[in-house]
């Protein structure tokens, strides 16, 4: 991608988690509603950082004006966020993204859903079985949408923005399903953050193959390569090339890493 590439959200923990590492890779353009200071920007200098919301079309259709492609974070990550949150930052919001890349020309947005648009699957019959490392039970991208909440209600609609887009515009759009993002270690003591933990650098890489790959329409679960898992991660590694390197049985229960004589 030699284009400018908008990171929405670029101050938030996935924004971080991508930029501190992809920062030198693209040409950014960062926006977030609250300034992003100097040491969170990585290098990306403040006249390409844009302070703006969301949901203004006027500044959203600024920062993304000649952009050829759009990593959209922005928005409340609370799965029990209230409705009129969740309404106006994560569905009118992303929205005035699609909207804004379509009339800028923009080639592809990958859009950040959640694994709450799909958390109903996850029935008392199920758990906890279905977290463990010999339970074969797979979502793989292809279910419909079964919400957690109204914040996976939130991230479903989004996944069906995008594909009303790609479907009328012809905008490209992968919509990943992102797992639980922590630093350093899996979610401490927590089976189902541990199936489905996305480290830092496995973050990066599946958001850098996101801007590298070709597709048209694409629904991906964003985890990292734990052997407890339930979602598939066979689609993203057949279309975007994702070669995820972290793994949460690598670590103890309580997270902490195995080969660490101290554990050991
Ligand atoms: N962290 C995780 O494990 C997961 C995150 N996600 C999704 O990834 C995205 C980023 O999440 P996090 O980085 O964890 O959240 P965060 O809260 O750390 O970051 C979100 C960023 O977006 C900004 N923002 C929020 N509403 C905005 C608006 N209306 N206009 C402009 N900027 C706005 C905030 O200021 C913040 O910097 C969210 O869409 C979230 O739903 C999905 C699944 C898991
Ligand atoms: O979508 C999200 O999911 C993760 C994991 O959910 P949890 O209910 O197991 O904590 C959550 O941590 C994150 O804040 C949210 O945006």
């Amino acid at each position: 991608m030699d284009d400018p590439v908008l990171l929405t959200g670029a101050g938030g923990r996935v924004g971080q988690a991508i930029l501190s590492r992809l920062a030198d890779e693209y040409d950014w353009r960062l926006l977030d509603r609250e300034p992003i200071p100097e040491e969170r920007r990585h290098g990306v200098p403040e006249s390409a950082s844009f302070v703006a919301d969301v949901t203004d079309d006027a500044a959203v259709a600024d920062a993304v004006a000649g952009c050829g492609a759009v990593i959209h974070l922005a928005g409340d990550p609370r799965p029990d966020a209230p409705w009129d949150s969740v309404l106006a930052n994560n569905i009118d919001g992303t929205q005035t993204v699609f909207s804004a890349a379509v009339d800028a020309g923009v080639e592809k947005v990958a859009f950040a859903s959640s694994n709450h648009a799909v958390g109903a699957y996850e029935t008392d019959e199920r758990t906890p079985e279905m977290y463990r490392a010999d339970d074969d039970y797979r979502l793989d991208g292809e279910e419909l949408p079964r919400p957690s909440n109204l914040y996976g209600v939130s991230k479903a609609s989004g996944e069906t923005l995008g594909r009303y887009y790609h479907d009328h515009a012809d905008l490209d759009v992968v919509c990943v399903r992102i797992g639980n993002l922590t630093e350093g270690h899996p979610p401490r003591e927590y089976e189902r953050g541990q199936a489905m933990w996305l480290s830092h650098r496995d973050c990066a890489h599946l958001f850098d193959r996101c801007l590298a790959a070709d597709y048209g329409y694409e629904i991906v679960y964003g985890i990292s390569d734990n052997d407890r898992k339930y979602y598939s991660i066979e689609r993203a590694k057949e279309v975007l090339g994702y070669d995820p390197q972290d793994n949460s049985a690598e670590y103890t229960f309580e997270g902490e890493p195995k080969n660490d004589p101290a554990t050991e």
